[in-house]
Parts: C-alpha cells; sequence; structure tokens
C-alpha cells in the first residue's frame, strides 16, 4: 500500500458577499403541521404553481402534457409508424426507477457469508462474464466488490473511522484520492444499513447509472422523481406521491461521485426534501453519508449561453437550473455539519511511483519524472492471454462510436439497422417558432439514443435506459451482448414496436425484428423501442423513440468514473475537461498494463476551486449564485474561481451525462 501526497482538508467558512442576493433556498421556508401533508405548499419555494403540479402528477410537467391547444408535429422518417404516445405505459415516465440492492451486492469485501455471485454480477458493468461465444469486453475489469478473488478486507483506521461515523449517526463526508477505498467504505455502510433499518429506510444513490449500478443503487435524479431538472418546477416533481413517501420514510442516504453532484442541484433538492418531511435542517433530518473527490470529474453545468436562451422563456430567471457549482459550494454542505474524513492510502495502484505520478496529475501538475514515467505506457499492451479484452477509454463519444463501429464491422454477420423516430411537441404556451425550435434542439444531434443503430450478433452493448418496471434489475448503463435478433414480442417497458419498412441498402433490415440481448447479471431480454425525451424550459418537448441501447467495446472517461480496471488503453487526444486525465488514468491498476496513446502536459488540469477547497483551511468559497453572474471565489489563492464552462464543454458533458 501507498500514501499518496498528503492533502490537508479544509474547514472553511463561506458566506456570500453582501451584495450577493440570497437565493430563494436560503428565504424561510414554510412551516408544516404535519409531514403528512399530501402537496407543496402554495408558498413553495421560487413561484410554486399548485395547479400545474396537479398536472404533473400525471406529465412530466404541465407544459409537457398535450392539450387541445398544443400543438404536435410528427417527422416520421422512412415511413416508420409513430407509437401513439397514449399508449405510452405511464408508469415508464413516472415510476420510480428502483434498483433494489440485493444484499449480496452490498456484501463487503470480507468474504461475507452470504455472497450471491450472480446477483453481485448484476450490479457491476465490470464483471467478466461468457456468453456462448461472445466475450464481454472488459472481462480483465473488476470493481472491488465484485473482486473475483474475494478474501478478507481489512479497513484501514480511517475507513473504520468513517464507518464508526455513521454508526454514529453524524453526517460524513469521505474524500480521497482515486483508489483510496472510498467505495469499499461505502459499502461496508451499506451493508451495515441493511442490517439496520428497513428498507425504505436508506437508500444508496449516483449522479449517473453506471455508478449507481456499481453500489446496487440508484441515480440521484431517479430516487428523487424529478428526471434532469431544467427549471425549480422539475424538483418539485420529488412531492408525486410514491416519491414523497420515499423521502418522508428515509433515514440514511448514501451518496457516491459527490463530485459530478451540483451545489446547486443540492439546494435545490434540499429544500424541496425539507419541505416534504416537514423539518428545516438539512435533507429534512436524513442522516447523509458523502463520498467522492472533488478533483475527480466536475459537474455538468449548463453554459452561460444556455442559461441565457431557457432565461428568455420564464418569468423568473432564478427558477432555471443551472447545475452550477460543486456541492461543498451549497448552503446545504455548510448546514449539514458533515465530518469529514480523508483517506491518504491508495490500494487500487502498488507502484510507488506510479501513485506519486498520479497524486501530481490529480493536482493538475506534471513534470518531467511524471512524463517519462508515462512514456513507457506508450506502447502496445502485453495481455497475458486471447481471451482477455482490454477496456478503451476515450474522453469524447464520437471517438467511443468510431471505435465501436471498427469493432462492429469486424465482426462476421448480418447488421441490422435501427432507424429512430423523432417528434416534437410544443408548449401550449409557447410562442410562435417553437417548434421550429425544438426540431433544431441540441437534443437530437446529442441524445445518447442514435438516430440509427447498427447490431451485429456478438455486438457489445450497454443499456441505455432504466427498466422501471419488472425485475427492475436492468439500468442505464447495464452491459451485455447482443446473442440473436428475433420476431418474439419484447417486453415492457422496452416495448414499443418496430416497424421500419426495410431499406433497399441493407439487405438484414426487416420488419418486426429485435435485438435480444444477454446482459452481464445473467438476464436476457428482447428489445423494442424506448422513448427518451428532453423538456426545454418554455418551448415544449423533444421526442425520440428508439431501441435503447449503445455499442460498448469502449466507453468514455465519465463512464469509468470509480472503476478499477485491470488492462486498459486509454487514449486522451479529446480530453475535454478539467480532472478527465487524472480520472482516466487513476482506473489503471498498474503501468504494465496501460496502454496510453497522446498523452500531453497541457491536458492535465485541475480545478483551482476544489484544490483551494482541499488546500486552504478557513478559506470562503462562494456559493453557487443564482442570478446570471458566476461569483468569484473569495479566496486567498490566486486565479480561484468557478470558471462558467463553454460551450463545447457543456456539449460534450452531456453527451456524457445522458448516456
Ligand atoms: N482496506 C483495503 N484493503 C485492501 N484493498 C482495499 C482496501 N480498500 C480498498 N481497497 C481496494 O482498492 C481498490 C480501490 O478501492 P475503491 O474503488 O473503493 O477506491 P475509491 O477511493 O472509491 O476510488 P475512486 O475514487 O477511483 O472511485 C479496490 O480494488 C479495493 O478493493
Amino acid at each position: 500500500m501507498t500514501t499518496a501526497e498528503d492533502d490537508s482538508i479544509a474547514s472553511f467558512s463561506s458566506d456570500l458577499d453582501s451584495d450577493t442576493a440570497v437565493p430563494a433556498a436560503k428565504q424561510p421556508l414554510p412551516t408544516f403541521a404535519s409531514t403528512n401533508s399530501q402537496s407543496p405548499p402554495s408558498t413553495c419555494w421560487q413561484h410554486y404553481d399548485s395547479n400545474r403540479a396537479r398536472e404533473s402528477r400525471y406529465t412530466t410537467s404541465a407544459s409537457e402534457k398535450p392539450t387541445t391547444q398544443t400543438s404536435v408535429n410528427v417527422k416520421i422518417e422512412n415511413n416508420a409508424t409513430l407509437p401513439n404516445r397514449t399508449h405510452l405505459d405511464e408508469n415508464e415516465r413516472q415510476s420510480p426507477t428502483t434498483v433494489t440492492p440485493s444484499m449480496s451486492q452490498l456484501d463487503d469485501d470480507d468474504g461475507g457469508s452470504n455472497h450471491d455471485a450472480g446477483a453481485a454480477v448484476a450490479a457491476s458493468t465490470t464483471v467478466p462474464i461468457r456468453i456462448q461465444q461472445h466475450n464481454v469486453t472488459g472481462a480483465s475489469v473488476h470493481t472491488p466488490e465484485y473482486n473475483p478473488s474475494g478474501g478478507g478486507m481489512k479497513l484501514n483506521a480511517k475507513q473504520a473511522q468513517a464507518v464508526q461515523a455513521i454508526k454514529d449517526k453524524k453526517n460524513v463526508f469521505l474524500t480521497g484520492p482515486a483508489g483510496t477505498g472510498k467505495s469499499v467504505v461505502l459499502r461496508k455502510v451499506l451493508k451495515y444499513c441493511s442490517e439496520t433499518y428497513r428498507p425504505n429506510q436508506w437508500v444508496a444513490v449516483a449522479p449517473t447509472g453506471v455508478t449507481a449500478i456499481a453500489i446496487g443503487g440508484q441515480t440521484i435524479h431517479s430516487f428523487a422523481g424529478i428526471g434532469i431538472p431544467s427549471e425549480q418546477e422539475d424538483f418539485n416533481k420529488a412531492w408525486q406521491g410514491e416519491k414523497r413517501q420515499a423521502w418522508r420514510e428515509l433515514k440514511i442516504m448514501v451518496m457516491e461521485e459527490i463530485s459530478m453532484i451540483a451545489g446547486e442541484f443540492l439546494d435545490r433538492l434540499d429544500s424541496v426534501v425539507r419541505q416534504i418531511r416537514g423539518v428545516d435542517a438539512p435533507f429534512g433530518g436524513i442522516q447523509v453519508l458523502i463520498c467522492g473527490d472533488f478533483l475527480q470529474l466536475p459537474p455538468i453545468a449548463e453554459s452561460i449561453e444556455n442559461m441565457a436562451k431557457m432565461r428568455e422563456f420564464v418569468n423568473d430567471p432564478g427558477t432555471v437550473h443551472g447545475n452550477r457549482g460543486f456541492a461543498f459550494q451549497s448552503y446545504f454542505w455548510k448546514e449539514a455539519n458533515l465530518e469529514t474524513i480523508h483517506l491518504t492510502e491508495v490500494f487500487r495502484q502498488d507502484n510507488p511511483q506510479f501513485v506519486n505520478v498520479l497524486s501530481r496529475i490529480r493536482r493538475g501538475l506534471v513534470g518531467e519524472p511524471a512524463k517519462s514515467f508515462l512514456a513507457q505506457c506508450a506502447r502496445p499492451l502485453t495481455l497475458p492471454s486471447k481471451d482477455i479484452e482490454p477496456t478503451r477509454l476515450y474522453s469524447k463519444n464520437v471517438d467511443v462510436n468510431r471505435e465501436n463501429m471498427s469493432e462492429l464491422v469486424r465482426l462476421d454477420g448480418d447488421t441490422h439497422q435501427f432507424k429512430a423516430i423523432d417528434h416534437v411537441i410544443a408548449a401550449s404556451f409557447a410562442k410562435p417558432g417553437a417548434e421550429e425550435k425544438l426540431w433544431n434542439s441540441e437534443f437530437f444531434r446529442q441524445t445518447v439514443a442514435e438516430d440509427l443503430l447498427r447490431l451485429k450478433v456478438g455486438a457489445q452493448v450497454m443499456l441505455i435506459k432504466n427498466d422501471t418496471l419488472n425485475r427492475r434489475t436492468l439500468v442505464n448503463g447495464s452491459r451485455g451482448v447482443v446473442v440473436e435478433f428475433t420476431n418474439e414480442q419484447p417486453e415492457p417497458p422496452f416495448n414499443i414496436p418496430i416497424s421500419i419498412p426495410k431499406s433497399n441498402s441493407d439487405q438484414a433490415r426487416k420488419e418486426g425484428i429485435y435485438p435480444k440481448v444477454k446482459f452481464q447479471n445473467g438476464e436476457t431480454r428482447i428489445l423494442g423501442m424506448a422513448e427518451f425525451t428532453s423538456r426545454i424550459v418554455g418551448v415544449g418537448q423533444c421526442i425520440r423513440i428508439a431501441v435503447p441501447l449503445k455499442l460498448a467495446w469502449a466507453i468514455t472517461v465519465h463512464k469509468s468514473q470509480g472503476m478499477t480496471l485491470d488492462y486498459v488503453k486509454i487514449d486522451l487526444s479529446g480530453v475535454f475537461c478539467k480532472a478527465q486525465a487524472y480520472v482516466a488514468l487513476s482506473r489503471a491498476k498498474d503501468e504494465k498494463c496501460l496502454e496510453l496513446r497522446n498523452f500531453s502536459s497541457r491536458l492535465v488540469k485541475a480545478d483551482a476551486c476544489a484544490l483551494a477547497f482541499y488546500d486552504h483551511p478557513n478559506i470562503e468559497i462562494n456559493k453557487w449564485d443564482h442570478r446570471e453572474k458566476w461569483t468569484r471565489a473569495k479566496v486567498k489563492v490566486e486565479s480561484v474561481n468557478n470558471e462558467p464552462p463553454s460551450q463545447e464543454e457543456t456539449k460534450e458533458s452531456k453527451n456524457q451525462a445522458w448516456v
């Protein structure tokens, strides 16, 4: 084991400039006689409109619900049949995506007696499986909870301290560089929760589907019932029946990868949860374990340009959600009275030289020794066996897609193409030109659901939509392999029929043929189409109906956060955000099992605000600001600010986020 450079954690006080408007989250919250209220108070935060909320019980929001005044414009490609939206399963749009962690998934690494390998595999994106002749890429990869070697794992003193703090009912922030065992502690805590609380009293949440799978939990968006929020009203969806009840019953929430959860998101959610629970305390008194490293991937903030556009369409600009700031910049953070535990012992890598290189890169530093150390990885990887396929990491989706397509081409067999169906619904109150705006929306270019999906038997795939029904064991991020194409009928919720006529150019494409996928948890599913939507504040809704699969020989760095990879090929040429190079490199266990392409010192960047948070106790770092202005951090170190992301960065990040 090797100890990383010691980062002293900051405990700081942070107040707003006197001229900074106090966000509504800080305005006095309404008080409630009891927590049994069934709807948000009319005085609820930021112009809550109770009529709209009533409607949103049945639709994603009032603006989305087709009404007689709503114009629906449907563009049907290639004579595809458009499924009637009213026939879509209502549950699919509203019901919670609940991935109940099985006990075995939560089993820690100490050889717990009830380990159930099958169920554990269900939650992993990286566990090796062999399906007929098709090997799932990443066979060499393991996440710690599913370490095939099993065996005992003794927590070090700080890890044990974190578990104890949770047992002592404290709110805990568990941090430290990559590979220091934060997730291992998290799983110990989940095991404790499962033994101590009833199932509805605890939850594990993460910002992305892949991470959620790895901890056997669900995304924070799906648990909250708010989807990907674009305005305050979306957060108010947490009031909807089942969700409201879930929030009220909760006693402890475990949050993974906090670096990707924005301060603004936490504050908006916190405000609603306090009201739902009728307790004016952080998350209405729910105990929290927050895990993560702020020097890893940051939240995906809206660009200033997009924020400005969205604000044009709303009465109160403060209601537009920009996903700004790190979690430590939230009001919630300051009030939660978190006990910070900083892990420093790196377990993932054994070589102290590699640990030192990574430690510098985490802080945005490179230097000659690090450069020459990494230069030795710019050679083809030698693999111990033909069966082992290294995981390939790229920064951008475009590179991932190219790599996946070239793998697809190498497979024998017919290509089956699945064309998406797009349509738009303008909001009843939208200004003229709304439909055109919707058709030109970035959603249709950026959404992870491809316009034309090509598949073959043997293709490595990833599910890109949660299964909100059935056994709820498959989620956005579940990995599998296409085992055949069939005309058997798919099951809900992925059962929108594929009825696209044969194209001239593609001999393999037939009507009513569905891909059958064997997932890593052993489940086999026939997949029809599913609905992907994006609501544009004040304008309406963009909808794509597509087969919810994506090729997955290669994955993005964003998808890899939290993983431990035995054999990995990394191409850093497309790095577009801070910490991306660090996250990619720190996945590798050993430099001998890492092939590195296109490394350059200029790609290594750390966020100055996150560095300041760790390095300077007692500094003031401003909170996210709900006004147009992106406030500068009031720190005593030079050039520390929260730069808003560029449009390019937001676009790329969203590409990752929507996966
Ligand atoms: N106490 C321990 N003893 C032995 N190995 C450990 C211990 N804690 C963690 N590990 C191992 O270290 C590796 C990294 O652990 P883990 O994924 O929990 O780190 P992390 O801090 O969550 O990393 P990241 O920030 O990259 O998500 C895993 O292989 C895990 O099994």
